[in-house]
């Protein structure tokens, strides 16, 4: 008998040898049993169409756990123990026939039973509608399905009916695997435990906001997947607009998962619509070419393992974003996100405005604005920039901007941070909605990333180029640059 609040449970990993499941998924499971979060009467279905049994499944599963764990933190006799709870079964999701197995797997449930769809977005429907053919699931199963949740507004609304027909929305656990990110989770901890911030996070303090998400990778060979989502819908749908949503929400009554939602809800409603005039002053698109990543050659998006020589699909995307409410009146977000950029960086600046009156150095006046840098990845921590006077009796009242500094590995002694995938996969275990991504969340995002896309198809306008191991198309800085602002540089 399922008891709710207990974290024991049977779960089924659908696409358990794909390359999200092997990555990622039991990585973070091997996590939870090191960290003892497992409960002993957890077991693991792997579910997939290759030809192996269960003894074949668990040495693929080993060697990948080898290759994406650290050293350091892959034991051999837990790995061990961590495989004895996995069995292994062969199953094509489209055949209802197969589906009889994973009851007599199960035999008499004692755990709360997680469905876990590591698999193409076209199978959700087809896994859901053949679980509950074969008596598979009940009211209580929880089931949880990755990004992106279809190609638009259209085609999310069908994935999401298909699923709605079989479980109910506190069933369903959609992943945005950036909620999982402990600096992503601290974000509701700096906002709304620091009355100091909370005080002045509005368009009467704050100029403007930047959110960075740089990756120095390229499409790692994803060009199948990749080139029919591009960045926008690959980045900005999902990870970006969550990002946007936790710094621009008003404050949830309290930490449930509807009142958070709720808020991230009202965000997404309240987007200025980027109609076909705004495009040029709020949109820059790019795809990038040959040019270096760390220091070594490598091709362009067009020279890429399978390319398509004619491919238009953006691969970077800046974006000047505004919130239609009292909070955020005239304050824009510039966001950005690209592939092939100089670094691996996550942060997300807020530009405080000066103080009323200015009463310094005229030629210092540029300094003369507070920011709040929250480092989301890597190095995760956050620097408040401040003023004080420069030391000496020589500098008379000449500023000199300072950081205020928190390195959470430093300052917290954490030996290590959790991958968002362990976090995500103990929230569903413990049955928390919170991290998890509501279907009007993710239809509002669909709806305001379609119309840019819907622009993007209707001007025919290539996407701007520009070379690997660059900040973006030079479009890019011009956007910023013509507001009177730069796209922040440590320096
Ligand atoms: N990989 C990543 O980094 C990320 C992935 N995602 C999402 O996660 C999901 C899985 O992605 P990913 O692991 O990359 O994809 P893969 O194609 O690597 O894995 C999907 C798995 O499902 C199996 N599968 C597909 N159709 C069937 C079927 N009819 N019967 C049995 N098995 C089937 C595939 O088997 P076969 O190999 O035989 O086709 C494969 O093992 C997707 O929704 C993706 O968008 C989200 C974020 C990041
Ligand atoms: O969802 C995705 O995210 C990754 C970036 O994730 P991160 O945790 O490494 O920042 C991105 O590379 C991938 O294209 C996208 O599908």
């Amino acid at each position: 008998m399922a008891d709710n609040n207990s974290t024991r449970c049977d779960l089924m990993m659908f696409g358990a040898l794909g390359d999200l499941a092997q990555r990622k998924l039991f990585p973070a499971l091997y996590q939870l049993e090191r960290s003892g979060l497992l409960d002993s009467g957890s077991r693991i279905l792997a579910i997939a169409r290759n030809k192996v049994d269960t003894a074949e499944a668990r040495k693929l599963l080993q060697d990948k756990l080898r290759e994406h764990v650290k050293p350091h933190e892959f034991d051999d006799a837990l790995v061990e123990t961590f495989l004895q709870r996995v069995d292994y079964l062969y199953l094509d999701f489209t055949d209802p026939d197969g589906y009889g197995a994973l009851n007599e797997w199960r035999g008499t449930p004692e755990g709360n039973l997680i469905v876990y769809m590591a698999t193409p977005p076209a199978m959700y429907g087809v896994i859901a509608r053949n679980l509950k053919g074969a008596n598979c699931c009940t009211d209580q199963t929880r089931v949880v399905v990755e990004k992106p949740i279809g190609h638009d507004l259209a085609s999310s609304k069908v994935i999401n009916d298909e699923l709605g027909e079989v479980y109910r929305e506190d069933q369903l656990f959609r992943i945005d695997h950036y909620l999982g990110k402990e600096t992503v989770q601290n974000l509701i901890a700096l906002r709304f435990a620091n009355n100091l911030f909370a005080s002045q996070w509005d368009q009467n303090h704050i100029s403007h906001v930047e959110i960075t998400v740089a990756e120095s990778v390229g499409i790692e060979g994803r060009w199948g997947y990749f080139d029919k989502a591009g960045q926008i819908r690959d980045m900005i749908q999902n990870h970006l607009l969550q990002l946007l949503c936790l710094i621009a929400m008003d404050p949830p009554s309290d930490l449930s998962a509807d009142s958070i939602r709720d808020e991230k809800v009202k965000v997404l409603k309240a987007l200025r619509e980027i109609t076909p005039e705004l495009m040029d002053s709020h949109v820059v698109r790019g795809q990038y070419t040959a040019g270096t990543s760390d220091g070594k050659p490598v091709p362009g998006y067009l020279g890429e393992e399978g390319a398509n020589k004619g491919s238009s699909t953006e691969t970077f995307v800046a974006l000047k974003a505004e919130i239609e409410n009292w909070r955020w009146s005239g304050v824009p977000f510039y966001i950005r996100t690209g592939k092939r950029l100089p670094e691996k960086l996550s942060q997300i600046i807020i530009h405080f405005k000066p103080a009323p009156h200015y009463i310094f150095d005229p030629d210092q006046k540029h300094l003369a604005n507070n920011k709040l840098i929250i480092r989301l990845q890597p190095d995760e921590g956050m620097s408040l920039k401040i003023l004080t006077k420069d030391q000496g009796l020589d500098k008379g009242m000449r500023l000199r901007q300072g950081p205020l500094e928190l390195t959470f590995s430093e300052t917290f002694d954490a030996d290590r941070i959790p991958d968002a995938y362990e976090r995500l996969l103990w929230e569903v275990m413990k049955g928390n909605q919170y991290l998890f991504v509501r279907r009007d969340e993710v239809e509002h995002a669909w709806r305001w990333v379609d119309q840019v896309i819907r622009n993007w198809n209707d001007s025919g306008e290539p996407p701007k180029r520009y070379a690997a191991g660059t900040w973006g198309p030079v479009a890019s800085i011009a956007m910023i640059t013509r507001d009177g602002r730069s796209w922040y540089e440590d320096a």
